[in-house]
């Protein structure tokens, strides 16, 4: 396993680049520990792909180096990286057996017959194709050849990372779930650097040991799944992680008061004057409805969503939703939200902005 390190990495299709706005991966500087599972979290056209192709070696960045450990492999090609890939849809020899398609980088790499079998056998049971290992893998179907493009992936233990792209999507959904809790207990058992690009949150936050969360080219967060909820770095993890996500309202900042329309909200921690577009972000989990604390708000709407209920509601001309406990009585007298003030977080031009304690 290796640890990689994006060392001051942009990259852009254009030929002749200008603004930052020509990149669709943004300066990138971060070492990716040996052995930790990170998921690649964002909308589509975010730039995971293309950061998942750089390290791979499919795509030369434009700037920028990418070790693994202490070997420069920027202008390494995929073969010689040493790495494994799944991607979104199955890649798989249809003439071959199941046995053989697993069996098949192993084989390539000269393992023993012996270590083969047995590996092969413990990669079977965990994609849950014991029962087929003799079969041609023409005709099976698109989710079976997935899962042996997935075993194929996993089989090797000298791999310096395994890299996955998007490898669930043609799995069903019972499957999805069961695949993914498999390649956690895959990670901790054998310990391999994982990099998993995904735009869908669940799979991000249960597989990875940190999220990087991608927005428009540039990462805007590296975090265990707490850090991106409790403390969201940037407006879009705030909106973009979290169901829903996190409420985002105009304010005005003064030492440790936010002000909303004038209204006053108690916050933590102190903060100096800040500049450009201010705002305060407070996740609908820590807004509490009340018919006596807080400020006013306006209930739109109440959907109950099995464990929790989801309030949808007017406060200042801002909509914001609150999360309620399955059993609260949202009365007419809930004419009030408070918030936690160690909950609200304050952000300038996007960015999280760490205050000071008041
Ligand atoms: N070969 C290419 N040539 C030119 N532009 C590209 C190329 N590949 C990607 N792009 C652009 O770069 C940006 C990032 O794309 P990328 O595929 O990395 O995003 P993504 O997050 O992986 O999206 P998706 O989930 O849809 O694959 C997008 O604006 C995309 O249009």
């Amino acid at each position: 396993m290796a640890r990689i390190t994006l060392d001051n990495l942009a990259h852009s299709y254009l030929p002749d680049p200008r603004g930052e706005d020509d990149y669709a991966l943004k300066q990138l500087d971060h070492v990716w520990q040996d052995g930790e599972a990170y998921a690649l979290l964002g909308a589509s056209g975010c730039g995971k792909s293309t950061l998942l192709n750089i390290i791979s070696g499919l795509l030369q960045p434009s700037r920028g180096r990418i070790l693994f450990d202490d070997f420069d492999v920027t202008h390494a090609a995929t073969a010689e990286r040493n790495i494994a890939q799944v991607f979104q849809f199955p890649v798989v020899y249809d003439t071959m057996t199941v046995r053989q398609n697993l069996a098949f980088p192993l084989k390539n790499r000269g393992a023993s017959a012996s270590y083969i079998a047995q590996r092969v056998q413990t990669i079977a049971a965990m994609i849950g194709m014991e029962s087929v290992l003799d079969r041609k893998a023409r005709g099976l179907t698109a989710d079976a050849k997935q899962k042996i493009s997935l075993g194929r992936g996993m089989v090797r233990e000298d791999v310096n990372a395994l890299l996955f792209d998007e490898p669930l999507t043609v799995i069903d959904p019972h499957m999805k779930w069961e695949l993914r809790t498999q390649l956690k207990s895959l990670h901790r058992d054998f310990g391999h650097t994982m990099i998993y690009v995904t735009h869908d949150q669940t799979e991000a936050l249960t597989f990875a040991d940190k999220v990087v969360v991608m927005h428009d080219g540039r990462v805007v967060q590296i975090g265990t799944p707490e850090d991106l909820f409790e403390r969201p770095a940037h407006t879009f993890v705030g909106y973009f992680i979290g169901s829903p996500g996190m409420n985002v309202i105009p304010a005005k900042i003064e030492g440790a008061r936010a002000y909303v329309n004038g209204a006053e909200i108690a916050l933590e921690r102190g903060y100096t004057a800040l500049s450009g577009k201010v705002e305060i972000g407070v996740r609908p989990e820590f807004a509490r409805l009340s018919a006596t604390e807080g400020l006013p708000v306006r209930i739109r709407r109440v959907e109950d969503v099995g464990r929790h209920k989801i309030v949808r509601a007017e406060f200042f001309g801002h909509d914001i939703n609150i999360v309620a406990a399955e059993d609260e009585n949202i009365g007419s007298d809930k004419t009030r939200v408070a918030f936690d003030p160690a909950r609200v977080n304050v952000y300038a031009n996007d960015w999280l902005v760490e205050g000071s304690a008041a």
